[in-house]
């Protein structure tokens, strides 16, 4: 795994946060190191998203990365059928993700499509996946994408929707805020490694309250949510669209 020093250059704090071909590829590496619980959160992704798939849907994956999620479903799903639609628009991404599927059997299974998530059409729906990418949309869009996830679901479908999300309060937020750079320090990230790249995220991942979300998920159409995960900041939430 190459290791992640995108931060320890002085330039790398002057523009903003990409995923460009530097990121994908270390973003294993960067995943591990700055997300906690990443490898829990992906393994009840996976597990959810078998428990609700149904036969003749489709599984989305939004702001699919390089395919830790596709990669580890087709690998848990041995021959049984499915069908994801993986979407990205970093092309450096998905190249890394088309490689891997390249050498793994039965990957026909899952399409991989290099595009913008808020224009894609989507139907038939049974999972949607979001880990970690709403928080990069701008915020005048993010309703309406939560909108049309809910309309493409089938009844009985899920959004697994995980978030960076920030508290309300300033004193919590602060607390949260200690406790993930304190993880980060102690995953081997210099204090001048995590503040470029707070700086770089400025305005590029935008993070909302705990509220903000069941709001939207409210508004949206989703009358049952759970949270099935949180380590302060990263929370990773189930919504489920109700049989009538
Ligand atoms: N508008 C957009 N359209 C398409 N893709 C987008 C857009 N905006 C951002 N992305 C993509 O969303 C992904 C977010 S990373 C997801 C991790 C993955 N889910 C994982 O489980 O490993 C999260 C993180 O790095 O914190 C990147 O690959 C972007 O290119
Ligand atoms: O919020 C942060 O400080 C992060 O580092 C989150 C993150 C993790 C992986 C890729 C981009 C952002």
């Amino acid at each position: 795994m190459e290791v992640d020093t995108i931060f320890r250059s002085e330039e790398s704090a002057s523009s903003p946060f990409a995923f460009n071909a530097s990121v994908a590829a270390v973003f294993d590496d960067m995943l591990k190191r700055s997300v906690p619980l990443y490898r829990e959160a992906l393994d009840l992704q996976m597990k959810l998203a078998d428990r609700f798939y149904l036969p003749g849907t489709r599984i989305y994956d939004l702001g699919c990365s390089h395919g830790n999620f596709g990669v580890g479903f087709l690998e848990a799903a041995g021959d049984r059928d499915f069908s994801m639609v993986a979407v990205d628009n970093s092309k450096p991404m998905l190249e890394i993700y088309e490689k891997r599927l390249s050498v793994r059997r039965g990957s026909g299974r899952i399409q991989l499509c290099c595009e913008d998530i808020t224009t894609i059409p989507m139907e038939k729906a049974s999972v949607v996946v979001m880990n970690l990418t709403l928080q990069f949309l701008p915020l005048a869009m993010r309703d309406e994408i939560i909108g049309r996830v809910f309309n493409a679901l089938v009844p009985g479908g899920i959004l697994l929707l995980t978030e960076k999300v920030v508290h309300g309060d300033a004193f919590l937020a602060d607390i949260q805020q200690e406790s993930y750079y304190g993880f980060k320090a102690a995953n081997g990230y210099s204090s001048l490694e995590i503040s470029r790249k707070r700086e770089a995220l400025e305005n590029v991942l935008v993070p909302e309250t705990l509220e903000d979300h069941h709001k939207r998920l409210g508004k949206a159409g989703f009358s049952m949510v759970e949270i099935y995960l949180k380590w302060f900041h990263f929370t990773s939430f189930l919504a489920v669209k109700e049989k009538k």
